[in-house]
């Protein structure tokens, strides 16, 4: 695979970031030895990453993987107990309460960049998603696993509700409110036959590397489709699973009075009519 490092401003400490075919870029969890537990860093990492991936012009399909042996441990819970410093000081409950909100909101937003990214983004898990992991697959467009894949929605355990975006996008995902509220009131694991079954994840490969080609051959593919039609697709997705049909339709209709404008539309209905696989798109 021809691999080309990404620019100096995708350039992270808990992040690799690389271009591995043109348009897609690639960001690995990048803690193997902390098992890509999230620290405050990492949080902070994500945020800045998707922001910058959804205005790069280069960048049409982001992949997600994890270095190491597992996709994430969920939460950095000794980098969680340093971050709480400031907490533990404060010695008034609302002083405490402004420490949480303002935390709490940046690990959402740093969840939420995923699917605030205009690109679309495709997840490949491989071993453990714990926890804060299954918040960060929720938030992608599309995930794919390792048969050795397992899931835990582990925060009850831990004695918290979770708060950065599991509860409202997994029942969305899998379409089952029963399922998702027992996997959240247990914290049972589930495998990777389960995930596939409930539809958590749409493809099962047999191993990473696998897994890893499968992703690139779909972002490959998105990847030479008008920028203007997939961005408008995730937009308008999006839109609509948190409105009514209605308003989801009055609001494609907006959208496309602009973008069925745009050259794209009228380079892709040719391409289409002559039937010439090798159309190409400007930057967006
Ligand atoms: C505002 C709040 C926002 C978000 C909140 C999110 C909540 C969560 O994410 S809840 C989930 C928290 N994570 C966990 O509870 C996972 C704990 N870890 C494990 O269960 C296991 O380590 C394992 C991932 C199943 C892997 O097991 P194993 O292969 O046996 O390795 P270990 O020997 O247990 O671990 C190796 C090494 O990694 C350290 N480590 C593991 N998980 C974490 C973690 N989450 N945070 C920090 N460090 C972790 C572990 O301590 C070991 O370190 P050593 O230095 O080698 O001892």
């Amino acid at each position: 695979m021809c691999t080309t490092k990404a620019s100096e401003h995708l350039k992270f400490e808990t992040l690799a970031v690389t271009v591995p075919k043109p348009f897609v870029f690639h960001v690995e969890l990048n803690r193997p030895d902390k098992l890509n537990a999230l620290s405050h860093l990492m949080w902070i990492e994500i945020k800045k990453c998707f922001e910058a991936l959804s205005s790069e012009a280069d960048c049409r399909v982001v992949v997600v993987s994890a270095a190491g042996r597992i996709f994430t441990a969920g939460l950095d819970i000794k980098s969680a107990t340093n971050t709480m410093q400031s907490f533990a000081e404060a010695n008034d409950i609302a002083r405490k309460a402004k420490i949480l909100e303002e935390l709490i909101r940046l690990y959402q937003q740093s969840m939420s960049s995923l699917e605030i990214c205009k690109k679309p983004v495709l997840t490949g898990i491989h071993s453990a998603c714990i926890g804060a992991g299954v918040d960060l697959i929720t938030s992608a467009d599309i995930r794919y696993c390792t048969n050795d894949a397992w899931f835990q929605v582990k925060e009850v355990d831990i004695g918290m509700a979770a708060d950065v975006g599991t509860l409202q996008r997994l029942p969305r995902v899998i379409g089952s409110e029963s399922l998702a509220r027992e996997l959240c009131f247990t914290a049972r694991k589930f495998s990777a036959d389960e995930a596939f079954r409930c539809g958590l994840v749409s493809k099962v490969f047999d191993d990473k590397e696998s897994m890893l080609t499968g992703l690139l051959k779909t972002a490959e593919e998105i990847a030479s489709k008008s920028p203007v039609a997939v961005q408008g697709t995730k937009s308008n997705i999006i839109y609509s699973r948190d409105h009514t049909v209605q308003e989801g339709l009055e609001r494609m209709i907006i959208w496309n009075q602009f973008m069925m404008q745009s050259e794209d539309f009228v380079t892709a209905l040719v391409g289409q009519a002559t039937k010439d696989d090798n159309i190409m798109f400007s930057k967006l």
